[in-house]
């Protein structure tokens, strides 16, 4: 039994770590997941692109998934292993949500291997991924932001205390998005969580302008608040403005990710370029993930 399945990345418009609300939209970096399901004891997981990554978030996202949809799948009792394997472009650990489009491709290849893809909701799925984030201690809040994004595209604004979706916007607010990527990786679980919570009034006005749908003012008030908070530097923002709609860190970090007119992000990426790391200029998503 094997299913397949992809998932979008997203960027980041609102950290939820300071007051548990979050907004991302989706962008066309993917990660697609390879799932077996078979008669050996538990599941083993490999990252293609980086053979020394920590597989248990993908693993658990296989356990999870079958504790809730065995029954109604109608099971063999022997059927109790298997393996997972991720293939990626999007960078692990940098921002761009690489564990939330891990996780949804996951659950979703297993539903399919389940044969059960087109008959769960895609939120309840990407809920079995939160869940399966939290047991693998990848998340500080469960990043249902992050997550939806993924999972259903466009933009979405989430309350990830109450694991609820407030808004799914699947308008093409930019239809482009411009990413630089410095070198080093920065894991969410490591972030500084109390200095977030220091700029919880700033969370509240991003989430006002986002629940507006002024999404692009609303990214470049989050970027500010959370370089300060989080010591990113703030200059591949100002080497973004004016020309982009809007720039941010994304996520903790530390990719930064500019929307607006094509044009205007090419000139945003030429100065990026000078920087080490890695550019990428991308068009954003309004469709998520999908069985393959
Ligand atoms: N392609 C992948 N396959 C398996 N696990 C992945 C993959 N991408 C990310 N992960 C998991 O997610 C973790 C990184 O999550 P996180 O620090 O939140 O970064 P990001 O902001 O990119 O989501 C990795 O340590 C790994 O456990
Ligand atoms: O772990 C979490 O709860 C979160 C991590 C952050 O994203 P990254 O994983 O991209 O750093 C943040 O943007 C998101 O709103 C919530």
């Amino acid at each position: 039994m094997d299913g397949r399945a992809t998932a979008p990345a997203a960027g980041t418009i609102l950290n939820a770590l300071a007051t548990g609300t979050g907004a991302a939209f989706a962008i066309d970096l993917e990660t697609t997941a390879t799932v077996e399901l078979d008669g050996s004891e538990g599941f083993s997981g490999t990252v293609e692109s980086a053979p020394d990554a920590d597989t248990t978030l993908i693993e658990r996202c296989v356990e999870r998934t079958l504790e809730h949809y065995r029954e109604a799948a109608d099971l063999e009792e022997s059927v109790q292993g298997g393996t997972v394997a991720t293939e990626s472009d999007v960078p692990l650990a940098s921002g761009l949500k690489s564990s939330s489009a891990a996780a949804n491709a996951t659950v979703l290849a297993t539903l399919d291997a389940l044969g059960l893809a087109d008959d769960v909701d895609q939120l309840e799925a990407c809920l079995v991924g939160v869940e399966a984030a939290r047991d693998a201690g990848v998340t500080v809040t469960g990043a249902l932001d992050d997550a939806s994004a993924s999972m259903l595209g466009g933009v979405t604004i989430t309350d990830n205390t109450e694991d609820r979706l407030l808004e799914h916007d699947r308008s093409d607010f930019a239809r482009h998005a411009a990413i630089y990527t410095p070198p080093e990786q920065s894991f969410s679980a490591d972030a500084d969580v109390d200095a977030c919570k220091r700029i919880d009034s700033m969370a509240d006005l991003v989430a006002e302008l986002a629940l507006d749908g002024r999404y692009t003012e609303a990214m470049t008030v989050n970027g500010f608040a959370f370089c300060g908070a989080l010591e990113c530097s703030t200059q591949p923002m100002l080497e973004a403005l004016p020309d982009a709609a809007g720039v941010s860190l994304s996520g903790t970090g530390p990719s930064y990710v500019a929307v607006g007119d094509r044009d205007a992000l090419e000139t945003v990426c030429e100065r990026w370029r000078d920087r080490p790391g890695t550019t990428r200029l991308v068009r954003t998503r309004t469709d998520g993930a999908t069985t393959l």
